[in-house]
């Protein structure tokens, strides 16, 4: 349990976050498969840990606990490795998220997939081989990681990979991520309407080397936006670059409009400075459908009930299958502060706003996401974090961080 305090914010205060994710783990996969890359920044995530000790031990049963794109990821990896059966399995709540579009989408290029216990759930038994197909249908409104992964593999391919995304895109950012870092590979692909190509990937590239610097992770800068938010102060973030593949980076613009965080980007030094304008008046509302960056709703939830702020987000299918049920775990959370909000499959609303509970102590439901943004409410009012270990698995050092912006009251 962390405790913390009813806290001010100390101003100016530079804070080094670790590399994207994100970025990380898709260079990981793209390192085993294509060559050898000279990684800069990689991120420190439990996540990125997990999926690197998989790919170098390369035993037959790989666990992969709670990493959502190192079991997606991998999937497809393992797909193509011929000859060699792996068993895929994860934590109890992996075993509840979806991966039956994925396995299927690999069924029908031909690999042969078991589900071991439920089906269209992890563990999973795969028998690697080569893909011949060429065309494969995703429907793509659950996880934008099933597209990824696939997308992650297309160039060992032969002829390379048409995927047609059938039905609405969700996440739709981290597609075009991907996409961005096959590039940098030298791996050609194009995305018209909803049909991404993949071209072979040429072994005459092999030689020349990669250097790839890994911009720090937004999901992780977000948490600091609501402490500027709600502290007013100053706060100085490394290292991001001002043109971010990350779709997270909207956080950015979202706390300029909503809340007048100003980022100035520092190029030189790959700095953002968070700058509060001190005349902030409240939007009456704020109505935001987040599809592109579900990964930051949590952290505006947050802000906007500490702050009062009426606040209609959409576009949130997604967050019910994540580390918890996101959008369930906000509703029960949230109350504590004093807000009750409504919540449908996609949107959660707030409905009104009371005074914070006594004793406030925040389950986190084993999500990281769930500790770091009810963090910032400690400048309002003291709080308990239950389980804060959660954080290791995007951002290990979240809370020695905190403790160099906060000062007690
Ligand atoms: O591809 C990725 O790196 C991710 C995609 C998103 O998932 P969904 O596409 O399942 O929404 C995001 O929430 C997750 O944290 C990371
Ligand atoms: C959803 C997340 O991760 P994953 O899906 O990779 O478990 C996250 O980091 O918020």
């Amino acid at each position: 349990m962390k405790k913390l305090e009813q806290s001010k914010l100390i101003g100016n205060k530079t804070i080094q976050i670790s590399g994207s994710k994100s970025i990380s783990n898709r260079l990981l996969i793209l390192e085993s498969l294509f060559k050898n890359i000279q990684i800069g920044n990689l991120s420190n995530s439990q996540d990125t840990q997990l999926l690197k000790k998989a790919l170098l031990e390369n035993t037959e049963t790989v666990d992969i606990h709670h990493a959502g794109t190192a079991m997606r990821f991998l999937t497809s990896y393992y797909s193509i490795a011929e000859g060699k059966t792996t068993i895929l399995t994860g934590s109890g709540r992996m075993k509840e998220r979806p991966i039956k579009n994925l396995v299927t989408a690999l069924q029908n290029l031909g690999v042969e997939i078991e589900y071991l216990e439920n089906e269209g759930f992890p563990p999973l038994k795969i028998q690697g081989r080569k893909i011949t197909e060429t065309k494969v249908d995703v429907p793509a409104n659950i996880s934008s990681q099933f597209i990824t992964s696939l997308l992650l593999i297309a160039g060992k391919l032969e002829k390379g990979l048409e995927i047609n995304l059938v039905g609405e895109v969700t996440s739709r950012s981290y597609i075009e991520m991907t996409l961005d870092i096959l590039k940098k590979f030298g791996i050609q692909a194009s995305f018209i309407g909803n049909l991404i190509k993949v071209e072979p990937y040429n072994e005459s590239n092999q030689s020349a080397v990669i250097n790839y610097e890994v911009e720090s992770d937004w999901s992780s800068a977000s948490y600091f936006y609501s402490f500027a938010a709600l502290g007013r102060e100053t706060i100085h973030l490394k290292s991001f670059y001002k043109e971010s593949t990350q779709g997270d980076s909207a956080i950015a613009k979202i706390y300029e409009e909503f809340f007048r965080i100003q980022t100035i980007f520092t190029e030189a030094e790959h700095k953002l400075t968070l700058q509060p304008d001190l005349n902030f008046q409240f939007p009456e509302k704020i109505v935001l459908d987040m599809n592109n960056c579900p990964d930051i709703a949590q952290t505006l939830c947050v802000t906007a009930a500490a702050l009062k702020i009426p606040f209609e987000i959409s576009g949130l299918g997604t967050l019910r299958v994540k580390e918890t049920d996101r959008l369930l775990a906000l509703y029960n959370e949230l109350q504590k502060l004093g807000t009750q909000t409504e919540i449908t499959d996609n949107t959660i609303k707030s409905l009104n706003f009371n005074d914070p509970e006594e004793n406030i102590s925040i389950k986190t439901y084993q999500d990281h996401r769930m500790a770091m943004s009810f963090a910032p409410f400690c400048l309002i009012k003291e709080l308990n974090i239950e389980d804060e270990d959660v954080v290791e698995k995007s951002y290990p050092m979240f809370w020695e961080d905190l403790s160099k912006i906060l000062n007690k009251e």
